[in-house]
């Protein structure tokens, strides 16, 4: 101090102490945020390499308004490796740009990532962490409740069970060609009424008969829109990841939440929705997979909240991934018409006129072709939901914590140039030994329904009625511009104009189906009415209503 200071502060002793203990304070105030902010750049310089995080909100900001794979995509190229971390506020985490890497991490370490890590928005607030689709797997308790609702889900949906439903699969999908020959502009409607109803039969024994039916009008199209809010950005809500203290507010006094953790009571019942429609499905006289969790309820003491949350995935999670795959299978049919002619004359040489494709047809540029419909546009962009590690591990050297989100960009590993040349053309050719295969980990050809232990547990539902569907689209019809009847110019289609949801799909667009022999459609209307008389066992209604469910 020179003798000006030591003097003054001789005069004014308090005011001195007054400011002494301000900067103890400011101190005492930022030594945690600085500690803090320290662990942070700790953890970078361990982890994946990624963009340097800001204090709190890490980097959060920088995320585009929508669509965030095309920005960590960026960022793998940008930083030159397949694995990078990405803060959300104090969380790093980790994207997975590449098939390889996510073979090597999630499919071949899959003991290590077969948890999930902690989800405010998804879980917490949303479908619940005892949700299958949400269950943590660190304890052994944690594990062996996971192994129970995995084993039940399969003894519904698995491999082996689903040869049962191919049936009424198949005949859901008859009837969606009958209405395409008489409304065909609705064509989005019918994919998801059939995937819908195939579904419904699973889990309710009731089929869904109409687009009007409030199964999909109220239920589905709820579900459909917490998956389009449940995308990494910097808008509420999944914002509060950022901000998790957000969340603690009650609802009525934070609109941030969007409603989600509401506790709404029944009129009804003590139970919530999805355990009334499983309980109305449980009285009936049909087999149904409801009936079945009510079953198994003794054996592995099946709680309510499980056998609602069990019998509700088969809608959230099949409902409309299922649809929006057989929208994007119907854009590659109008914008690349050249891959179909292989298709039309394997279909033509093996199946003919007088009948529709069945499942066991040896078609195999259609297998290929349905395989280039799940990887061209995968529906679950992001691979659907986060692993997280049981413990730490390491890749190449860089460190993935604990519990830390760990999550595939399907599209960065279906849009790799190396594994997929002019990753953007529609070309089944890829998938036979010609010019355009390229080496891929495991036998698919595509990680669209994730990997290891958390892969889509709908997974064989899911391909063989897309399969039946797509294979019976191709064999019938011709999807041709549609044309503008002020201008009589064709409409184009757009091959990147996708909503921006964790299941994305095409956005609306007009194309024309035209029949493509008139044997065919006779073909057609004639397997669509015997469909319609078989399916007539499932005909049904449930006196439940989304709407008025609730007080
Ligand atoms: C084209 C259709 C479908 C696609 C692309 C798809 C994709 C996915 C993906 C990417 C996951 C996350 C996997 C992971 O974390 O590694 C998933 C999970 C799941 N899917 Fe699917 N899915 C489809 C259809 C279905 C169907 C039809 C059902 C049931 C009827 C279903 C039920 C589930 C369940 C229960 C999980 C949670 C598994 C777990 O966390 O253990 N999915 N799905």
């Amino acid at each position: 101090m020179n003798d000006t200071a030591t003097e003054w502060s001789l005069r004014h002793p308090r005011l001195d102490d007054f400011r002494f203990r301000i900067h103890h304070v400011v101190l005492v105030a930022f030594l945690p945020l600085l500690l803090d902010y320290a662990w942070m750049l700790y953890m970078r310089w361990r982890m994946p390499p990624g963009p340097c995080p800001w204090p709190i909100v890490g980097n959060t900001f920088s995320l585009p308004d929508v669509k965030p794979w095309y920005h960590f995509e960026r960022l793998s190229k940008e930083y030159k490796s397949p694995v990078i971390t990405f803060w959300i506020g104090r969380n790093p985490t980790v994207w997975i740009n590449d098939a390889w890497a996510a073979n090597e991490l999630l499919v071949k370490r899959a003991g290590v990532y077969c948890s999930r890590p902690r989800m405010l928005v998804f879980a917490e607030l949303g479908a619940g962490q005892s949700n299958l689709l949400n269950m943590y797997t660190i304890t052994p308790a944690q594990r062996d409740r996971f192994r129970i609702q995995r084993k039940l889900t399969h003894q519904g949906i698995g491999v082996q069970q689903v040869i049962r439903y191919r049936n009424f699969q198949n005949d859901e999908s008859k009837v969606v060609a009958y209405d395409l020959l008489t409304t065909p502009e609705e064509y989005v409607e019918h994919f998801e009424r059939y995937a819908t109803s195939v579904v419904s039969i699973i889990g309710f024994g009731r089929r869904v008969a109409s687009n009007k039916d409030p199964i999909i009008t109220e239920v589905i199209a709820l579900m459909h829109r917490a998956a389009s809010l449940n995308v990494p950005g910097k808008t509420f809500p999944m914002l509060m990841e950022t901000f998790p203290w957000l969340a603690k507010f009650p609802n009525w006094m934070a609109p941030w939440k969007h409603g989600l953790g509401s506790t709404r009571k029944s009129k009804h019942t003590n139970h919530d929705f999805f355990y009334s429609l499983a309980a109305e499905a449980n009285a009936s006289d049909r087999a149904n997979y409801s009936k079945f969790l009510f079953q198994e309820t003794p054996k592995y003491n099946v709680q309510p909240l499980e056998i609602s949350a069990l019998s509700a995935n088969l809608l959230g999670a099949g409902s409309d991934t299922s649809s929006s795959t057989l929208i994007t299978a119907v854009l590659a049919m109008r914008a690349f018409p050249d891959a179909l002619r292989p298709a039309w004359q394997e279909l033509d040489r093996v199946v003919g006129k007088s009948r529709s494709p069945a499942f066991d047809d040896d078609l195999p540029y259609m297998r290929a072709l349905v395989k280039e419909v799940f990887r061209w546009r995968s529906v679950a962009i992001i691979g659907g939901m986060p692993h997280a590690p049981v413990a730490d591990d390491y890749w190449n050297g860089y460190l993935i914590p604990k519990g830390c989100w760990t999550q595939g960009n399907v599209w960065a590993i279906h849009h790799n140039e190396r594994d997929f040349p002019d990753p953007d053309r529609f070309n089944p050719r890829r998938y036979f030994d010609t010019d355009d295969a390229r080496p891929f980990p495991g036998e698919k050809g595509y990680m669209t329904f994730g990997w290891g232990r958390r892969s889509c547990a709908g997974q064989y539902l899911a391909e063989q009625g897309t399969y039946l569907s797509v294979a019976r689209l191709v064999w019938g019809f011709r999807v041709g511009p549609a044309v503008d009847k002020a201008t009589g110019e064709e409409i184009p289609v757009d091959i990147f104009d996708y909503t921006d949801g964790l299941n994305w799909r095409p956005r609306p667009f007009r194309v024309l189906f035209k029949p493509r022999d008139e044997e065919i459609r006779r073909t057609i209307v004639r397997e669509g009415e015997q469909a319609l008389r078989d399916l007539a066992e499932f005909d049904g209604e449930s006196k439940y209503r989304f709407s008025t469910f609730f007080e």
